[in-house]
């Protein structure tokens, strides 16, 4: 059994340990402080570790799921060479290399909240001190709760805005529209329901299609139907620029995260 220790025990690391398969793998957590740790581990069916330097000294695998500007304190702090696992946004393999030593093996990691219903979407890289062995069970953490996607490290920034910060989007997207559905006349709980489902629904229909969304745009767009006429309007209101906008300002922001 593998034992994972997490510093950090806040909506992410909460989210991954619900998605754990508790008879491969032993964790720990510690977290700010130490009642708080304990309360968390127990509604986890988990266990908290009296501080940080206990879980390191217990831990196999150390799971960094603390925010980007706590790390440096942490890692200053606490030496070990024990492989570490950061989760946090903008904070690269060469930042932590700096904050730790040439020979730290280190894996960077990007989920999403939708770990909380094992349906994250995560990237994944390795610097070249990760040994193929531990490399293997940082994966099956991580799609034991969703999809993995090896991806190069300068796409981390652009992974991060993809699927790391998108949920929140696509909230907003829903909401947007289940109000519209209010201004019409709908109760708001039907309203975003009938749109979830519904974005759920039409997201599925592009994983089982090899068409290009575009294509699936216009098999629901009748020749001077009502769904033509709302595109059009998207569009006169830049939909697509200032969704890209978005993505570009969420990038910017992952770039500068370390800077600061
Ligand atoms: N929330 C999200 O959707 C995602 C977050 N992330 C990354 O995950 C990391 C954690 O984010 P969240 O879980 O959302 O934040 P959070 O604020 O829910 O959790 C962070 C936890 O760290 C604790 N903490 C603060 N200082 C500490 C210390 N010195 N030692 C131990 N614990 C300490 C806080 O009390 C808190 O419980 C961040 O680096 C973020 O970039 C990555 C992907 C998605
Ligand atoms: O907002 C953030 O910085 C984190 C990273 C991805 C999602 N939440």
């Amino acid at each position: 059994m593998t034992k994972i220790g997490f510093i950090g025990a806040g909506k992410m690391a909460q989210a991954i340990i619900k998605g754990l398969d508790k008879s491969k793998f032993s964790i720990q957590i510690s977290g700010y402080d130490f009642s708080e740790s304990e309360k968390v581990a127990s509604e986890l069916e988990v266990s908290a570790a009296k501080n940080h330097a206990e879980l390191i000294a217990t831990a196999e695998i150390i799971i960094l799921a603390v925010k980007p500007y706590v790390i440096p304190e942490i890692l200053a702090q606490y030496k070990s060479n024990k492989p570490i696992v950061s989760i946090a946004a903008g904070v690269t393999l060469a930042n932590l290399t700096e904050m730790t030593s040439q020979t730290q093996a280190i894996v960077r990691v990007m989920p999403n909240i939708n770990a909380t219903i094992q349906k994250a979407t995560t990237g994944i890289v390795r610097n070249n001190n990760v040994s193929d062995e531990t490399f293997a069970i940082v994966k099956t953490i991580f799609t034991s709760i969703g999809s993995l996607h090896e991806i190069a490290e300068k796409d981390f920034g652009t992974f991060t805005a993809l699927a790391g910060s998108s949920p929140a989007y696509i909230y907003m997207f829903i909401d947007a529209m289940s109000r519209a559905g209010v201004l019409h006349g709908m109760p708001k709980d039907a309203s975003t329901k009938i749109v979830a489902e519904t974005v759920m629904a039409s997201a599925e229909m592009i994983l089982a299609s090899d068409d290009n969304p575009w294509t699936l745009v216009d098999n629901v767009s009748s020749p001077g139907g009502t769904t033509v006429a709302g595109v059009v309007s998207l569009e006169q209101n830049n939909f697509v620029a200032t969704v890209i906008d978005a993505i570009t300002a969420t990038v910017d922001k992952n770039k500068s995260m370390m800077q600061s």
